[in-house]
Order: structure tokens, then sequence, then C-alpha cells
């Protein structure tokens, strides 16, 4: 695996190192095993975990300069997409993985301490209520989400966590115009402004992903986001 990670690691422009390749193929054997007794991924094959659970993690190096950033949210982080190849890839990176299932916080733990990283830790939680908390509101030069929901549910989910002048970045595939069109008005509630979308298609897979880039430019109002279940069953 690891010459085929270095090579579309290569292609984003990231620098690897013998590390990280291992750390990447323990994170890929955890996950197989895992995946054994609870359900994690539908991808176990590891050409194809590689393409659409790592490369594409890390696919957001194409369009920002992870250097410059220092604190990260992944919010649904699932079992860890995008959030730990972010962390394995860039590990000066402050980050934080939320998700409200318990059993994949479990297994987050055990690859956390497994392959020995720092400057992590896991949130077992809904992000509704976190970002409530003073310690996680307003905190995040960059707030990232796959697959959680759709734009104007997950934007309350998450522009909350993010300082003024950070940045929040879904990953999102398919049709997306109208979704971000639709979003517009949550977005700019919470306190975010639209800059920017970046359509590609994932190297060597049919995914189209977008990556939209929502500015965080005003404080968001303390009534956001309410309470647990409110965005989803009421988006603004
Ligand atoms: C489809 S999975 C995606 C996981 C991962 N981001 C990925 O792309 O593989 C969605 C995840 O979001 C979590 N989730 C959904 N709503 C949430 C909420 N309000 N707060 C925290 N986690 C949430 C679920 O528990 C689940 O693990």
């Amino acid at each position: 695996m690891s010459e085929m990670l270095k090579n579309r690691m290569d292609r984003l422009q990231i620098e690897t190192n013998e590390n990280m390749l291992e750390q990447f193929d323990l994170f890929y054997h955890l996950l197989v095993e895992w995946n054994k007794v609870m359900n994690l991924t539908g991808i176990t094959e590891y050409e194809e975990v590689v393409e659409k659970h790592f490369a594409d993690s890390l696919s957001l190096a194409r369009f920002l300069d992870l250097n410059k950033i220092h604190t990260v949210i992944d919010v649904g982080t699932g079992a860890g997409f995008p959030g730990i190849p972010l962390k394995i890839a860039f590990p000066h990176l402050k980050v934080v993985l939320l998700d409200s299932l318990n059993k994949r916080i479990n297994f987050l733990n055990e690859v956390i301490a497994k392959l020995d990283l720092k400057e992590i830790h896991t949130i077992h939680g809904r992000a509704e209520e976190y970002a409530r908390k003073p310690e996680y509101r307003e905190q995040f030069d960059l707030c990232v989400s796959r697959a959680v929901a759709n734009l104007s549910v997950l934007s309350e989910y998450c522009i909350p966590y993010i300082r003024i002048g950070g940045i929040f970045i879904p990953y999102k595939s398919g049709e997306i115009d109208e979704e971000v069109a639709a979003s517009s008005k949550a977005v700019d509630i919470l306190g975010g402004q639209i800059d920017h979308v970046e359509k590609f298609q994932l190297p060597d897979t049919d995914i189209h992903r977008s990556f939209v880039f929502i500015n965080k430019i005003k404080n968001t109002q303390k009534k956001y986001p309410r309470k647990a279940g409110t965005p989803a069953k009421e988006p603004l």
C-alpha cells in the first residue's frame, strides 16, 4: 500500500516520510479489523480505501495550504474521515474529532493510541451540544465534515466552531449548486459567507467532489446552534 499512497500524496504535493506511511498502514489494518465487529466503512479492499478514504480526505491540500492552519475540528468524523488522514499527513495540526456514535469514538481512541498521535482528541457527543461550550465555540481555524448532512443543516453544526477569520469546508459530492444556493440564508444567519466552490473528480474514482469554502466573518449569535435535533428537523 505504501507505494500507492506515496504516489497519491506526491500528486497532492504532500511531503511524506516512513513514519506517516506506517501510520496509514496501521490505520488501514485497524479499520479492517474493527470493521469485522462494527460498521465503520463499506470499503475494505485496500486500493479502494487509499483512493476513497485516504486520498479523498487529503485532497483538500490541493486547494488549501494546510501548513497555515493550526486548529481543526472534524464534525461527524465516523471512522476518522477526513480528520485522521489530515492529522497523519500534517502532524502540526491540533485536531478534534467529534461524533455522536460512541462505538466509532472507541475505535478512534484506539487508532490515536496505536498510531501514537499527539495533539488530537475525540469527543463523543452531538455537534449542536459541543458548539455551545466555551472551550470549543469559535475556537477553530478550520472545520471539515464529510457525508454528515445537507449544507444548511451542516452549517448550523459547524459554523459556530470557527473563529472569525477561520473557514468551514464541507466535503460534498455530486450536484451541489442547488444545495449551495439553498444554504446561503443559513450561512449568513450563522455568521458565514460563501466564498467559492472547488469542483473536481477524485483521480481513479467516479467520485465528483466539491469543496465549499465558507468564511467566518461575524460571531454566531448565542441562540445557534439550536438544541440537538432541531437543525435537521427545521433547517434555517
Ligand atoms: C455517513 S457518516 C460519515 C462519517 C465520515 N465523516 C466519513 O465521511 O466517512 C456520518 C457520521 O456523522 C455522525 N453524525 C451525524 N449527525 C451528527 C451530529 N449531530 N453530531 C455528531 N455526529 C453526528 C454519525 O454518527 C456518523 O458517524
